[in-house]
Protein backbone atom coordinates (compact mmCIF):
# COMPACT_ATOMS: atom_id res chain seq x y z
CA UNK A 1 0.00 0.00 0.00
CA UNK A 2 1.09 3.58 -0.85
CA UNK A 3 2.66 5.69 2.04
CA UNK A 4 1.54 9.05 2.55
CA UNK A 5 3.21 11.80 4.58
CA UNK A 6 0.39 14.24 6.48
CA UNK A 7 2.24 17.07 8.21
CA UNK A 8 0.20 18.44 10.70
CA UNK A 9 -0.35 22.28 11.35
CA UNK A 10 -0.63 22.41 14.34
CA UNK A 11 2.97 22.79 15.04
CA UNK A 12 3.26 25.06 12.23
CA UNK A 13 4.38 28.84 12.76
CA UNK A 14 0.91 30.21 12.19
CA UNK A 15 2.51 34.04 10.77
CA UNK A 16 4.11 31.68 7.96
CA UNK A 17 1.59 29.27 7.13
CA UNK A 18 0.71 29.48 3.64
CA UNK A 19 4.45 29.75 3.06
CA UNK A 20 5.53 26.48 5.23
CA UNK A 21 2.77 24.72 3.61
CA UNK A 22 3.97 24.81 -0.22
CA UNK A 23 7.19 23.67 1.48
CA UNK A 24 6.19 20.62 2.33
CA UNK A 25 4.18 20.14 -0.65
CA UNK A 26 6.86 20.71 -2.98
CA UNK A 27 9.43 18.44 -0.42
CA UNK A 28 6.67 15.72 -1.62
CA UNK A 29 4.08 15.89 1.80
CA UNK A 30 0.97 13.85 0.07
CA UNK A 31 -1.87 15.73 2.03
CA UNK A 32 -2.34 18.42 5.12
CA UNK A 33 -3.66 16.99 8.43
CA UNK A 34 -5.80 19.87 10.23
CA UNK A 35 -6.08 19.67 13.95
CA UNK A 36 -9.27 21.05 15.40
CA UNK A 37 -10.05 21.06 18.74
CA UNK A 38 -13.16 22.89 20.75
CA UNK A 39 -11.47 22.99 24.45
CA UNK A 40 -14.50 20.33 25.40
CA UNK A 41 -13.40 16.88 23.58
CA UNK A 42 -10.14 17.20 24.33
CA UNK A 43 -8.43 20.48 26.63
CA UNK A 44 -7.29 22.58 24.22
CA UNK A 45 -8.59 24.99 21.08
CA UNK A 46 -6.80 25.38 17.77
CA UNK A 47 -8.31 26.38 14.96
CA UNK A 48 -11.45 26.26 12.57
CA UNK A 49 -13.08 26.10 9.07
CA UNK A 50 -11.43 29.33 8.26
CA UNK A 51 -8.24 27.63 8.63
CA UNK A 52 -9.02 24.98 5.61
CA UNK A 53 -10.41 27.93 3.95
CA UNK A 54 -7.56 29.92 3.77
CA UNK A 55 -5.19 27.16 2.90
CA UNK A 56 -7.82 26.06 -0.02
CA UNK A 57 -6.57 28.22 -2.80
CA UNK A 58 -2.67 28.17 -1.81
CA UNK A 59 -2.28 24.53 -2.20
CA UNK A 60 -3.39 21.09 -4.29
CA UNK A 61 -2.59 18.73 -1.07
CA UNK A 62 -5.54 16.99 -0.16
CA UNK A 63 -6.70 18.77 3.67
CA UNK A 64 -7.77 16.05 5.62
CA UNK A 65 -9.30 17.66 9.26
CA UNK A 66 -9.01 15.72 12.05
CA UNK A 67 -12.23 16.74 14.06
CA UNK A 68 -11.69 16.84 17.86
CA UNK A 69 -14.92 18.46 18.97
CA UNK A 70 -17.73 17.36 20.84
CA UNK A 71 -21.08 17.35 18.05
CA UNK A 72 -18.89 16.69 15.41
CA UNK A 73 -22.39 17.00 13.65
CA UNK A 74 -22.69 20.48 13.82
CA UNK A 75 -19.23 21.38 12.06
CA UNK A 76 -19.33 18.92 9.37
CA UNK A 77 -20.71 21.60 6.56
CA UNK A 78 -18.71 24.62 7.60
CA UNK A 79 -15.92 21.68 6.75
CA UNK A 80 -17.11 20.77 3.69
CA UNK A 81 -17.68 24.38 2.25
CA UNK A 82 -14.48 25.25 3.04
CA UNK A 83 -12.72 23.13 1.12
CA UNK A 84 -11.75 20.23 3.10
CA UNK A 85 -10.79 17.07 1.50
CA UNK A 86 -11.25 14.05 3.93
CA UNK A 87 -13.34 14.60 7.84
CA UNK A 88 -12.21 12.13 10.45
CA UNK A 89 -14.29 12.30 13.37
CA UNK A 90 -13.73 10.42 16.75
CA UNK A 91 -16.14 7.50 17.84
CA UNK A 92 -15.97 8.42 21.17
CA UNK A 93 -17.54 11.88 20.61
CA UNK A 94 -20.76 11.13 18.87
CA UNK A 95 -23.59 8.35 19.45
CA UNK A 96 -24.80 8.31 16.17
CA UNK A 97 -21.17 7.77 14.49
CA UNK A 98 -23.12 5.87 11.40
CA UNK A 99 -25.24 8.56 10.21
CA UNK A 100 -22.67 11.14 10.55
CA UNK A 101 -19.75 9.15 8.37
CA UNK A 102 -22.91 8.57 5.48
CA UNK A 103 -23.36 12.65 6.22
CA UNK A 104 -19.52 12.89 5.62
CA UNK A 105 -19.81 10.65 2.40
CA UNK A 106 -22.96 11.60 1.00
CA UNK A 107 -21.20 15.39 0.65
CA UNK A 108 -18.68 14.12 -1.49
CA UNK A 109 -16.00 14.16 0.79
CA UNK A 110 -13.77 10.92 2.51
CA UNK A 111 -14.56 9.94 5.90
CA UNK A 112 -12.21 8.67 8.42
CA UNK A 113 -12.62 7.04 12.21
CA UNK A 114 -10.20 8.34 14.90
CA UNK A 115 -9.82 6.40 18.26
CA UNK A 116 -7.97 7.53 21.25
CA UNK A 117 -5.42 5.14 22.75
CA UNK A 118 -7.54 3.35 25.25
CA UNK A 119 -10.26 2.57 23.36
CA UNK A 120 -10.92 -0.78 22.21
CA UNK A 121 -9.80 -1.61 18.65
CA UNK A 122 -13.02 -3.46 17.93
CA UNK A 123 -15.25 -0.43 18.22
CA UNK A 124 -13.85 -0.07 14.73
CA UNK A 125 -15.55 -3.19 12.81
CA UNK A 126 -19.14 -1.92 12.84
CA UNK A 127 -18.36 0.59 10.71
CA UNK A 128 -15.34 -0.23 8.75
CA UNK A 129 -16.62 -1.28 5.45
CA UNK A 130 -18.32 2.88 5.25
CA UNK A 131 -14.75 4.00 5.97
CA UNK A 132 -11.96 5.30 3.83
CA UNK A 133 -9.65 5.77 6.42
CA UNK A 134 -8.64 4.93 9.99
CA UNK A 135 -6.93 7.16 12.44
CA UNK A 136 -4.80 5.68 15.41
CA UNK A 137 -3.93 8.04 17.82
CA UNK A 138 -0.69 7.36 19.22
CA UNK A 139 -0.27 9.71 22.39
CA UNK A 140 -3.87 10.98 23.84
CA UNK A 141 -5.54 13.65 22.12
CA UNK A 142 -5.68 17.54 22.29
CA UNK A 143 -1.43 18.65 21.99
CA UNK A 144 1.48 18.37 19.84
CA UNK A 145 4.83 17.47 20.93
CA UNK A 146 3.71 14.23 23.13
CA UNK A 147 5.85 10.96 23.02
CA UNK A 148 4.71 8.31 20.92
CA UNK A 149 2.93 5.59 23.30
CA UNK A 150 4.84 2.35 22.63
CA UNK A 151 1.60 0.14 23.29
CA UNK A 152 0.12 1.66 20.22
CA UNK A 153 2.53 -0.97 18.03
CA UNK A 154 0.22 -3.74 19.17
CA UNK A 155 -3.00 -1.71 18.49
CA UNK A 156 -1.75 -1.05 14.88
CA UNK A 157 -1.39 -4.55 14.03
CA UNK A 158 -4.40 -5.53 15.03
CA UNK A 159 -6.30 -2.73 13.31
CA UNK A 160 -4.10 -3.63 10.46
CA UNK A 161 -5.77 -7.27 10.77
CA UNK A 162 -9.54 -5.74 10.75
CA UNK A 163 -8.69 -3.82 8.04
CA UNK A 164 -7.53 -6.60 6.00
CA UNK A 165 -10.73 -8.42 7.11
CA UNK A 166 -13.11 -6.29 6.16
CA UNK A 167 -11.96 -3.40 3.85
CA UNK A 168 -8.18 -3.66 2.41
CA UNK A 169 -8.45 -0.72 0.60
CA UNK A 170 -9.33 1.26 3.71
CA UNK A 171 -6.47 3.30 4.73
CA UNK A 172 -4.44 3.04 8.23
CA UNK A 173 -3.24 6.47 9.74
CA UNK A 174 -1.11 6.99 12.93
CA UNK A 175 -1.05 10.55 14.69
CA UNK A 176 1.04 11.12 17.59
CA UNK A 177 4.83 11.67 18.59
CA UNK A 178 5.35 10.52 14.71
CA UNK A 179 8.98 11.42 14.08
CA UNK A 180 11.69 8.85 11.95
CA UNK A 181 12.31 6.49 14.17
CA UNK A 182 8.31 5.88 15.24
CA UNK A 183 7.20 5.99 11.35
CA UNK A 184 9.49 3.23 10.56
CA UNK A 185 7.96 0.95 13.98
CA UNK A 186 4.54 1.71 12.86
CA UNK A 187 4.62 1.14 8.94
CA UNK A 188 6.14 -1.89 9.66
CA UNK A 189 3.40 -2.38 12.06
CA UNK A 190 0.84 -1.84 9.28
CA UNK A 191 0.49 1.90 8.95
CA UNK A 192 0.62 3.71 5.86
CA UNK A 193 -0.41 7.37 6.58
CA UNK A 194 2.02 9.08 8.83
CA UNK A 195 0.82 12.48 10.44
CA UNK A 196 3.63 14.70 12.00
CA UNK A 197 3.70 17.75 13.56
CA UNK A 198 6.65 18.74 15.68
CA UNK A 199 8.90 16.36 13.81
CA UNK A 200 8.07 18.03 10.30
CA UNK A 201 7.50 21.68 11.28
CA UNK A 202 10.34 21.78 13.97
CA UNK A 203 13.07 19.78 12.86
CA UNK A 204 16.36 20.98 13.37
CA UNK A 205 17.18 20.93 9.58
CA UNK A 206 13.66 22.36 8.05
CA UNK A 207 10.80 20.95 6.97
CA UNK A 208 11.48 20.23 3.56
CA UNK A 209 14.59 18.19 4.70
CA UNK A 210 12.12 16.24 7.35
CA UNK A 211 9.00 15.61 4.95
CA UNK A 212 11.70 13.86 2.19
CA UNK A 213 13.27 11.97 5.16
CA UNK A 214 10.65 10.70 6.55
CA UNK A 215 9.27 9.75 2.95
CA UNK A 216 12.33 7.83 2.14
CA UNK A 217 12.96 6.25 5.51
CA UNK A 218 9.07 4.90 5.45
CA UNK A 219 9.37 3.55 1.76
CA UNK A 220 12.75 1.38 2.57
CA UNK A 221 10.67 0.50 5.87
CA UNK A 222 7.85 -1.31 3.41
CA UNK A 223 10.06 -2.83 1.20
O1 LIG B 1 -4.01 15.14 16.70
C1 LIG B 1 -3.01 15.63 17.18
C2 LIG B 1 -2.95 15.94 18.64
O2 LIG B 1 -4.15 15.63 19.24
C3 LIG B 1 -1.85 15.98 16.29
O3 LIG B 1 -2.16 15.64 14.95
C4 LIG B 1 -0.56 15.29 16.69
O4 LIG B 1 -0.28 15.43 18.00
C5 LIG B 1 0.59 15.72 15.79
O5 LIG B 1 1.55 16.38 16.48
P1 LIG B 1 2.99 15.75 16.85
O6 LIG B 1 3.54 15.14 15.59
O7 LIG B 1 3.73 16.95 17.32
O8 LIG B 1 2.76 14.71 17.92
CO1 LIG C 1 -4.32 15.01 14.52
Amino acid sequence: MTIAVAPSILAADFSRLGELVRTVQDAGADRIHVDVMDGHFVPNLSMGPVVVKGLRPITSMPLEVHLMVERPNDFIPAFVSAGANSLIIHEESADDSLSIIRDIRARGVKVGLAIKPRTPIDVIVPYLNELDLVLCMTVEPGFGGQAFLPESIERILNIRKLIEQNNPTCELEVDGGIDARTAILAVKAGANVLVAGTAIFGAEDGPAAATRAMRDTCIAAQA
